[in-house]
């Protein structure tokens, strides 16, 4: 490999790997655009079902389009009875990410052919994950905690019967618009680390099902869609702590990072932040606005120490501000990533598609990066092997 090509430790960042038409993003701007509507004007006038359409067909739906495809993921909703029994014999502590991850291939089992390189068929399966992700979350909640499991309700929308599955009560009209957005906001962000695990697993010729398997598990980590939960838990820790900016301080000295701070891509300012920060100042003032102030503080602190280091990129960035709107919701904290997941199922299966079957920009060749090795060397012949008895 010439140097030209040689990036090392640098987690691929500003490497073009793919061509893509499903979303794109100004880092320097702040702007976010899926399949070319901006996330704001997708924020302020559609729905969640609209913008799942749009990122798997490409185009916003006609009246009649919609209803069809609202109508079908109504009706996918269950999911197998086998996928519930299995659930109830795990361990009731178990991560809530770590349970979703292992759901997908339940699902998987109960279709033939679930490898089908049919683009019609994935299509429809992922109707069919975009149907079922809310379900296993919701019946996931439900066992664990030792309440009956919900019919899905077809009289809900998305985001409605969401709640209502994990609740056990419809929510108000509000709520249910609230988290509707907050679902739209959180569908596509092109080339992020869970949609690129998806994008290389199906690179192989594995199914939807197992790109979507490796979008949840890369999803789970702390410095992507884990966050949100990590930003929770931040907020409940302060939340009787009067030196908030003590504890930043100690925190950054330490070498540690704020969570929900910071972004491989935006520079200036993650719009989705702005758009949730708004949403939770909103929901947090029937209740005296606590975690809104917290989050300024903390937020200020931070700002005023990366200013100092020179770091003035470090921003706020969706999961910063989503954490305490879901918490405003009544979302328990370790859902928080399970409902990005909930979202970001209709971006990931978009990718895998767009990976397996684009043909107008030629399809992308299995991913397969090298390595620099650093290891052990005896030269093209190897290493002497010595039996076990014989080493010391
Ligand atoms: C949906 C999403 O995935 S949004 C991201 C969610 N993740 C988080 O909120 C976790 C906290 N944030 C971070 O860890 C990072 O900002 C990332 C991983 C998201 C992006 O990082 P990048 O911009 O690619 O930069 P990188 O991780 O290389 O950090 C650059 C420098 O900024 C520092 N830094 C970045 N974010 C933070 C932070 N939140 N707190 C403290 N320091 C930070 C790093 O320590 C590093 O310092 P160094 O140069 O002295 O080693
Ligand atoms: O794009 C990223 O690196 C992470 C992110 O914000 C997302 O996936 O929504």
């Amino acid at each position: 490999m010439s140097e030209a090509t040689r990036v090392k430790n640098t987690g691929l960042r500003g490497v073009t790997v793919a061509d893509s038409a499903i979303s794109f993003i100004d880092g320097e701007k702040g702007v976010l655009i899926y399949r070319g509507y901006r996330i704001e004007d997708l924020a302020d006038h559609s729905s969640f079902m609209e913008t799942a359409f749009l990122l798997l067909f490409g185009t916003l739906p006609t009246g009649e389009q919609l209803e069809g495809f609202t109508g079908q993921v109504k009706g996918m909703r269950q999911v197998p009875p086998y996928v519930l029994e299995s659930m109830r014999h795990w361990p009731k502590d178990a991560r809530p990410m770590d349970v979703l991850q292992a759901s997908v291939p339940l699902l998987a089992m109960a279709e033939q052919h679930s490898d089908t390189m049919d683009r019609d068929v994935c299509l429809q399966r992922s109707i069919g994950l975009l149907a079922q992700m809310p379900t296993l979350v919701a019946a996931w909640h439900r066992i664990r905690t030792g309440q009956p499991v919900l019919e899905p309700d077809p009289d809900l929308d998305h985001a409605a019967n969401f709640l209502w599955m994990l609740q056990g009560k419809k929510p108000d009209a509000a709520t249910a618009h609230d988290l509707d957005v907050c679902l739209i906001l959180h569908a596509d962000h092109t080339f992020n680390a869970s949609t690129f695990a998806a994008r290389e697993v199906v690179s192989t010729r594995a199914s939807l099902y197992a790109g979507v398997a490796a979008g949840l598990g890369a999803l789970s980590g702390s410095l992507h869609g884990g966050a949100n939960a990590k930003v929770m838990e931040m907020l409940l820790k302060l939340e009787n702590e009067p030196d908030v900016e003590g504890w930043v301080k100690k925190q950054l000295s330490e070498g540690d990072r704020i969570m929900g701070m910071g972004h491989a891509i935006y520079k200036t300012g993650d719009p989705r932040a702005v758009y949730l920060k708004k949403m939770g100042q909103r929901l947090g003032e029937k209740t005296g606005g606590k975690w809104a102030s917290i989050s300024q503080r903390i937020e200020q602190t931070a700002l005023a120490i990366f200013a100092e280091r020179g770091k003035t990129t470090i921003l706020p960035n969706v999961d910063f501000n989503s954490a305490p709107v879901y918490y405003l919701m009544g979302i328990p904290t370790d859902l928080m990533t399970p409902v990005f997941a909930v979202s970001r199922v209709a971006g990931w299966c978009a990718h895998i598609i767009e990976e397996q079957f684009a043909d107008a920009q030629g399809k992308p060749a299995l991913y397969r990066p090298q390595a620099q090795y650093v290891g052990e060397y005896c030269g093209l012949m190897g290493c002497e092997y010595s039996p076990v008895n014989k080493r010391e």
